[in-house]
């Protein structure tokens, strides 16, 4: 089998380098060796093999977020002042497998006019629905024509859910004039519905290293498929032609701590860069590509100057917040947060509830025109140039999930909750992620930006979002009052304050009349928790070189030869969506455009050659 800890002699010239070992990575490098069985391909991971409980069973992923986890790398922001100057940490996943083997397992797909809005020649939403199809098997309802049905992604419902609490905000999201329907990944369509998740029907996670790589590094029929895992990346080499010829690695010392010794490979044909949104620009920057002022304060010697490396840091903007319920212990995922249920005897039982990611329902939700207005002049000047026409195009994503958003260090009282998680979608503040050195230990320069925008729309979006979600939960059965250290801090008096209920409210209930000080509150608490949705994009744009761009629409590296990248990192614009599957999508199109340049089609159909 090609996966290996130490690279093995005899692997020092590839055709393909594949710099990072993630969700994009994962997807290229199978559909590459599916092409050509002559083509020798070099897959470098910096984290570990994804073959962990915690990744597999989809119950058990709050364990990766633990900060001592190694399967993800914890990101630490400078302090931001328009945050009060908190340092915020943002995870992205640092295993085989990347995001995909470590995220919340949330099936959520691009809109049709995100894709547009990308204004790039072959990536519009009709040019990427055959590979969003192609990439998935999907249990779930809706319109047959826009789903796929034998892609190596599993999209199911996994082995348990509560039917409950799902129903439960249906109907309350429903008397509040929401609209619930069946299917809100079909790219045309926003509202609720019942959760689909990258769970396969008996409960595994569908992680893109165990849904392509490994299953082709196991068959015995691609031989030259090779995964290094546990070495990072610290530049990509060029020649004097500034063509990419092959990269400099070192052992992860989290992982191998007694070998620093810097070795190289070679490629004859492709580097490609696949490092994620906040792996992706440093590789380019310590290899020379990037903003040539950047680069001389670094001390790194320019082979490309592209100033669009590393800005327009984009992510999603997002705060949790828990209710109290009248849930049973086997309706939430409560007691395995708390340590009260112990996974091995779970595992051990074949329990369902493994099978489950405790997140049931999922929307995408926008105001109405008179909602908009309320939100001031600034916010309704956006929603008139940005949303108003395009109906498509959600203002929040929201979850409900059947457990407290925390981890058992944060001390959780004893109980059954669920939580809320709302992230704004089309955020106008943008960071940036630099490095500070040309080692691989020199601390990335990196700012979010969160709430940056000079217009102060950013925080109206959430607002918007927790006053929605709130009158949808008070509407709900199960709702017992809110967490109230959770909850921005009402005055007692306030019409908003937090509340603790033995029962679920009247029928009659009335929407909450926030006052101008309840507002205050609400934006102060934002200021204070705003936080990721781990959706962290655009990067390394794929756009003109003008408009910061650092890829063209073939995701080759402006300024060099031999050098793509293929992530999320190139989205030049944001989704109405979480950003797995767009990942994925950008993966198998990639595949799709270094197959034809590389003429390796013999025969072979790639999906545009199909249209
Ligand atoms: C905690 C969390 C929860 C999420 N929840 C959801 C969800 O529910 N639904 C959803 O749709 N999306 C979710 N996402 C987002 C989604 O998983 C990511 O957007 C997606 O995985 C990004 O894919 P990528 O290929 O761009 O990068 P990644 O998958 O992050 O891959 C980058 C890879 O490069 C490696 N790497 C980085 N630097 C180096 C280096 N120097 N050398 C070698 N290797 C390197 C990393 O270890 C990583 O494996 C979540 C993400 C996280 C982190």
């Amino acid at each position: 089998m090609g996966l290996y800890k130490n690279l093995p002699a005899g692997l020092e010239v590839v055709d393909i380098i594949i710099a990072g070992g993630g969700t994009a990575s994962c997807v290229i490098a199978s559909r590459l060796a599916d092409a050509s069985p002559e083509l020798s391909i070099l897959v470098i991971e910096g984290g570990s093999n994804n073959d962990s409980p915690t990744i597999r069973y989809p119950a058990l992923f709050l364990a990766n977020m633990a900060p001592t986890s190694t399967a993800n790398t914890f990101h630490q922001t400078v302090k931001e002042e328009q945050l009060g100057g908190r340092e915020l940490i943002i995870p992205t996943g640092a295993v085989l497998g990347g995001g995909s083997s470590t995220n919340f397992m949330m099936y959520s797909r691009a809109q049709r006019s995100d894709f547009d809005g990308w204004n790039a020649a072959g990536w519009s939403a009709n040019e990427m629905l055959p590979y969003l199809k192609k990439l998935e098997t999907y249990h779930g309802p809706g319109n047959k024509a826009q789903h796929g049905y034998d892609g190596p992604i599993q999209v199911s419902g996994g082995t348990y859910g509560v039917l409950r609490s799902q129903n439960d905000f249906l109907a309350a999201a429903e008397k509040i004039g929401l609209p619930v329907v069946e299917d809100a990944q079909n790219l045309d369509v926003i509202g609720i519905q019942r959760a689909m998740r990258y769970i396969s029907p008996d409960g595994k996670r569908q992680d893109a290293a165990t849904a392509y790589l490994h299953p082709r590094l196991q068959d015995g029929h691609h031989r030259n498929l090779h995964v290094l895992v546990e070495h990072q990346i610290v530049r990509v080499l060029f020649d004097g032609d500034k063509r990419a010829v092959g990269v400099e690695f070192k052992a992860n010392p989290t992982f191998q701590p007694g070998d620093s010794i810097t070795r190289s490979v070679k490629a004859q044909k492709l580097v490609i860069v696949s490092c994620g949104a906040c792996g992706s620009p440093a590789v380019l920057e310590r290899s020379g590509v990037g903003n040539p002022e950047i680069l001389k304060q670094v001390g790194v010697e320019l082979v490309a100057s592209v100033p669009g490396v590393g800005e327009d840091f984009e992510d999603h903007q997002s705060v949790l917040y828990p209710y109290r319920s009248n849930l049973n212990p086997d309706e939430t995922l409560d007691a395995m947060v708390t340590g009260r249920a112990d996974p091995m005897e779970l595992i051990k039982n074949n329990d369902k509830m493994l099978g489950w990611n405790c997140l049931d329902v999922s929307c995408k939700l926008r105001p109405t025109d008179a909602e908009a207005t309320a939100l001031g002049p600034k916010f309704k000047e956006a929603w008139e140039n940005d949303f108003k026409n395009k109906p498509d195009r959600p203002l929040v994503l929201m979850a409900s999930a059947n457990s407290f958003p925390g981890l058992p260090e944060e001390g959780i009282p004893p109980g059954q909750y669920f939580a809320i998680s709302n992230f704004s979608v089309y955020p106008y503040s943008r960071g940036h992620i630099h490095i500070t050195g040309p080692n691989l230990t020199d601390p990335l320069n990196f700012k979010t930006g969160f709430f940056s925008d000079a217009d102060g729309v950013d925080i109206k979006m959430l607002v918007w979002a927790y006053k929605k979600s709130r009158e949808i939960v008070r509407r709900m059965d199960l709702y017992r009052g809110e967490v109230p250290s959770w909850h921005p801090a009402f005055p007692p008096l306030s019409a908003a304050a937090c509340i603790d209920t033995d029962g679920p409210l009247a029928n009659d209930v009335q929407d909450i009349q926030y006052t101008a000080d309840d507002d205050q509150i609400i934006e102060q608490w934002l200021i204070d928790k705003v936080g990721t949705s781990w959706h962290s994009l655009g990067t390394c744009k794929m756009a003109p070189y003008d408009k910061d761009g650092v890829v063209d629409t073939k995701l080759s590296v402006y300024g060099t030869k031999g050098l793509k990248v293929a992530d999320l990192s190139i989205a030049p614009g944001n989704v109405g969506a979480h950003t797995n599957n767009t990942a994925l999508a950008i993966g198998e199109k990639a595949a799709d455009v270094i197959i034809k340049e590389l003429g390796l089609l013999k025969g072979q159909k790639t999906v545009n050659s199909e249209r």
